[in-house]
């Protein structure tokens, strides 16, 4: 998992060898301010009469270096860390921009916008505060080994003796606790999609008293996060706590006052050297706690790198080369198979049906049948498993991205509107267009008078999810810029249920002004409103069972007559309140 870290760090791998460099040399200053000093106290103590300036001199400007290189390291550091997050977040946004819509829809916007915001930002702090740990964590022991085997040998081995410790005890406390990580990395995530969860069905909670349920979830999840730190912290606890007082300076001192004592009496140290030991090795065992620092970060580092690469790895649509152009704006299916994943069933068999340019065709079936899919798989939101799908006698495979998105709207029923204002929802993708043409295509869409009465009429910002709106009119505005787009074919999603007719009534108004002259598929949910269909298209369970025109389907007796009669009956009970089964 480090290597896949490591691989994700490669565009700023340069930049942060060489903050490790800057950091490693800013150790190295420090340690020559420690050794300088002990030479100073050393002349000292030979020569009283006379200050060491040369040595002192040294020790100023070590510290003046040491200060400079960590400043530098880190200034590179964090610069590295900047680079890479907008590295990631245009690689990511290139790269979602090219894997099939389907899987960005399946993903949802919430897990995406987190994985583009804070796992990339987890990298960020990463690189930001790793590099100048790395060098202090393996540089500073390095160095000062070397200087104190060059001081006394044996002194040396027992401040190593010491060390080894102290970091048999660290990883100890540390691999023991690295599925209590995976766990509490888990729990932690859990906690935060509650969070978003609770937060985002409130509305939808509240109205169905069920907050408390929701609220359960969220409580549930914040339970498991306590017990998971609770339990990491009482196995780890001892272990980590020992770590710790093993690698403070007093176990260290503590045994080289002892043995240099011993050796001083056997006359086999000279008392300068031991000073100059006595004062670097306190450092020694210092260096060693970056490294569980070091351990941490990257724990909690590779759960964002995983998600990261699992979206890079995503495979791209497959794009052609050569793009051919539509000849007109007929859609056929032909003998399409699909199913979502490798090795799922088949939602779709051996589809085959034609558009006809300018007509009319309604999709109808029971939920689940597989209406959705089968609008889905014209724009490409995923590439059929086998058989064609050809767009004006071109296999949308082998149309261009453009051409494809030139061709076909989407009017769904949950309509996104971004943040800007209305007139900016309407013009959507087209700065061009003059206000004039937006006006037109929001009074063709029944939306302009509506728009007037706002407070600033066509300038009037539109909320995150265009939330002040009602979903009619919401609908409308996205009619609006589907009118303006002026598509050949639109694909478009029934709303299945209206609280206000006269709503209903604009829709229609909006919907016949957006169909006029366009190749058109509707999912219908109430069979009433297509009967005037050019073809209606009758789906169950993946198969195009029937096919044809109202009156043509209610003489077959078949699936579409039954499910006339079935929508004729609950209206029935609507208006009457009685079962008359
Ligand atoms: N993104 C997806 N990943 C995996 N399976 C899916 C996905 N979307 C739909 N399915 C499955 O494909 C089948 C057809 O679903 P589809 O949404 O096309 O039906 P539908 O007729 O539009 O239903 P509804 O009227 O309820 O929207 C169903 O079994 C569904 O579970």
């Amino acid at each position: 998992m480090v290597s896949a870290m490591w691989s994700i760090l490669n565009p700023v791998k340069k930049q942060i060898y060489l903050a490790i460099f800057l950091a490693g040399l800013a150790v190295f200053a420090n340690l020559l301010v420690l050794a300088s000093l002990a030479w100073s106290v050393q002349a000292l103590l030979s020569h009283p009469e006379q200050m060491p300036y040369a040595l002192l001199s040294i020790a100023l400007l070590s510290t003046v270096c040491a200060y400079v290189l960590r400043i530098t390291a880190f200034n590179q550091s964090h610069y590295a860390s900047f680079r890479l997050e907008n590295h990631l977040r245009k690689q990511l946004a290139e790269h979602l921009a090219k894997v099939p819509l389907g899987y960005v829809e399946n993903m949802g916007s919430g897990s995406l916008a987190k994985i583009l915001m804070q796992d990339v930002k987890a990298l960020h702090i990463f690189v930001a505060d790793s590099t100048p740990l790395y060098a202090r964590a393996y540089v500073s022991p390095v160095l000062t080994f070397m200087l104190l085997w060059w001081l006394d040998w044996r002194l040396s081995l027992a401040t190593v003796a010491v060390l080894c410790l102290g970091l048999w005890l660290v990883f100890n406390a540390f691999s023991s606790s690295q599925a209590l990580m995976q766990q509490y990395n888990q729990a932690s995530e859990n906690v935060s999609k509650a969070v978003v969860e609770y937060v985002q069905a409130m509305p939808v909670v509240r109205s169905f008293s069920t907050a408390e349920k929701s609220f359960e979830r969220y409580q549930h999840a914040l339970n498991r996060y306590k017990q998971v730190v609770l339990h990491w912290y009482r196995r780890t606890g001892i272990l980590a706590r020992l770590a710790q007082l093993i690698v403070s300076p007093l176990p260290t001192l503590t045994t080289l006052l002892w043995l240099g004592v011993w050796l001083l009496n056997q006359e086999s140290l000279n008392l300068h050297h031991y000073l100059m030991v006595l004062l670097i090795s306190a450092g020694m065992t210092e260096s060693l706690l970056p490294l569980s620092s070091l351990k941490h970060l990257i724990g909690k580092t590779e759960m964002s790198v995983k998600r990261i690469q699992e979206v890079l790895a995503e495979p791209i649509l497959p794009m052609t080369t050569q793009p051919k152009y539509p000849q007109d704006n007929s859609v056929v299916f032909d003998q399409v198979d699909f199913r979502y994943q490798q090795h799922s069933p088949l939602v779709l068999q051996q589809v085959s049906f034609t558009l006809k340019p300018n007509g009319i065709t309604a999709i109808v079936g029971a939920s689940g049948a597989g209406k959705s899919t089968v609008a889905k798989l014209i724009p490409r939101f995923w590439d059929v498993t086998s058989g064609s799908i050809r767009i004006g006698g071109v296999d949308v495979r082998h149309l261009s991205q453009e051409t494809l998105m030139q061709q076909v709207a989407f009017v769904l029923q949950d309509n996104f509107l971004f943040s800007g204002s209305i007139a900016d929802n309407i013009r959507l993708g087209m700065p061009n267009v003059s206000e004039q043409e937006i006006m037109q295509a929001a009074k063709a869409a029944q939306a302009h008078s509506f728009i007037m009465q706002l407070p600033q009429a066509y300038a009037t910002p539109v909320g995150e999810r265009g939330a002040f709106l009602s979903g009619g009119q919401r609908q409308r505005i996205t009619i609006a810029r589907a009118i303006l787009q002026n598509k050949p074919i639109l694909i478009l999603d029934e709303a299945t249920a209206f609280t206000d007719p006269n709503n209903e009534i604009a829709l229609a108004q909006a919907l016949s002004a957006l169909i006029k002259g366009k190749t058109v598929l509707m999912i219908a949910h109430r069979l009433n409103s297509i009967c005037t269909a050019d073809q209606i298209l009758v789906f169950e369970k993946g198969y195009l069972k029937e096919q044809g025109q109202h009156q043509d389907l209610l003489a077959q007796h078949g699936i579409y007559a039954h499910l006339w009669q079935q929508q004729q009956q609950v209206e029935n009970w609507l208006i009457t309140g009685e079962n008359h089964g």
